[in-house]
Parts: C-alpha cells; sequence; structure tokens
C-alpha cells in the first residue's frame, strides 16, 4: 500500500468513535497504513454531552497500538479532574471545550505543564470571538460543524463563515496554530472547509462507515482536499 505523503499540509485524524470497537487495534493500525495523520478519541461524559464513550483507560490500551499522535477531545463538563489522568495514559494532545472551561487560561496552563499540545474546540452556535484572548496560547483550534455528542451527524454547512473568521485570527495572532475540524466531514464537505481555511480533518462516519472499508473511506476524503 502507498502511504499518504506525510508531508501534507493537510492532516486527517480519524475518529475511532464511528470505528468497530471489536477490533479496534485493528481498525487503527488499518488507517495508520493507510496514511492517517493522529488518532481522535471523543471522549464524552453524559453531562456536558448526551452521550457516554471512553476514558483514560482507552487511550491507555491503544498507546502501544500505534505510533500515531492521540488526540482526546474532552466533552466532559469537568475537564480539569480528568488531566493528568490522560496525559498519563499516554495523550499526545488535549482539547477542551471553550464552552466548559471556567478558567480555560488555567486550564491551557495545566495541559502545557503536562507536556501535551492544548487545544481549544467550540461548538457551532459560539462565536468566534470567545477565542480571542487565549488563541495566543493554543496549538490548535477545534470548530465543531456538529453539535457535539454523536457520529454521523450531517455537516452544518452554517459553521463555514466562522471557520473563515477563526482562519483570520489565527492567521494574525498564531500562525502555528492548527486549525482542524469536527463533524460531519467527507468528500462533500472537506472541500467547502479547507476553502474556509481548515487543515485538518477529523473523520469518523466517512472513513469507518464506508462501505468499502476505512482505507478506501480516508484515501477518498484525502483526495477530496489533495492531501
Ligand atoms: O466529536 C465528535 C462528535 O461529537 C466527532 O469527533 C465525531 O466522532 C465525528 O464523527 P463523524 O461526524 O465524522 O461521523
Ligand atoms: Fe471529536
Amino acid at each position: 500500500m502507498i502511504p499518504r505523503n506525510a508531508d501534507s499540509a493537510i492532516k486527517i485524524a480519524p475518529s475511532i468513535l464511528s470505528a468497530d470497537l471489536s477490533r479496534l487495534a485493528e481498525q487503527v493500525k488499518e488507517v495508520e497504513a493507510a496514511g492517517a495523520d493522529r488518532i481522535h478519541v471523543d471522549v464524552m461524559d453524559g453531562c456536558f454531552v448526551p452521550n457516554i464513550t471512553f476514558g483514560p483507560v482507552l487511550v491507555k490500551w491503544l498507546r502501544p497500538v500505534t505510533r500515531l499522535p492521540l488526540e482526546v477531545h474532552l466533552m466532559i463538563a469537568k475537564p480539569d479532574d480528568f488531566l493528568d489522568a490522560f496525559a498519563e495514559a499516554g495523550a499526545d494532545s488535549l482539547i477542551v471545550h471553550v464552552e466548559g472551561a471556567t478558567h480555560l487560561n488555567r486550564t491551557i496552563q495545566h495541559i502545557q505543564k503536562l507536556g501535551r499540545k492544548a487545544g481549544v474546540a467550540i461548538n457551532p452556535a459560539t462565536p468566534a470571538v470567545m477565542l480571542e484572548e487565549i488563541l495566543p496560547e493554543l496549538d490548535l483550534v477545534l470548530a465543531m460543524t456538529v453539535n457535539p455528542g454523536f457520529g454521523g451527524q450531517s455537516f452544518l454547512p452554517g459553521t463555514l463563515a466562522k471557520i473563515a473568521a477563526i482562519r483570520r485570527m489565527i492567521d494574525s495572532v498564531n500562525p502555528d496554530c492548527e486549525l482542524e475540524v469536527d463533524g460531519g466531514v467527507d468528500q462533500d464537505s472537506a472541500p467547502r472547509l479547507i476553502a474556509a481555511g481548515a487543515r485538518v480533518f477529523v473523520a469518523g462516519s466517512s472513513i469507518y462507515g464506508a462501505p468499502d472499508g476505512p482505507t478506501a473511506g480516508l484515501r477518498r476524503l484525502a483526495g477530496s482536499v489533495g492531501g
């Protein structure tokens, strides 16, 4: 199998939320071989979002399965209480929601002290200006393109203008910060997202739910954005 070009400016992060969890290791190894750039782990607590998924123990078991970075998307009411546990389990980056962190600056400092990359996620209805003060400190912004909580939802096109606004903010104050998008990302939405300024693409159902399998799904998505 020919891997994707590792130097591609476009990064793809398969979300294991849509994987066949009865053979998770195999499913992660498959997307690694197909050229995925990182693995996206959706953590939900049934409080911040109406669904429950994974805890640090899953990250611990996943860590030796792949050489890819593990990014942990924390959709939980009390992210500060779990940062150490996810870092210790092997997370490479920790993403908290701007809507869920009361003392966001402190939370980001905490992540940095743990030696992990720090990201902030922003929901579709939250204005981009909420990122303004924290943006200089960030490694990554995760713009939600669905309401968080479930895989397999439809991309919300109303988020495109905000993504373009975040791209302008990043370019002016922190050009090294990555702009990642999450939710309903497939070969139809991805070209529109790239035009708006996104460079990292989380994809669950378009990869793991692809009828012809995760490798074909990933290839199709990468092909749609020239990555
Ligand atoms: O954070 C979330 C959902 O809350 C995502 O990471 C989903 O896992 C993306 O799944 P698809 O929309 O690509 O199926
Ligand atoms: Fe996510």
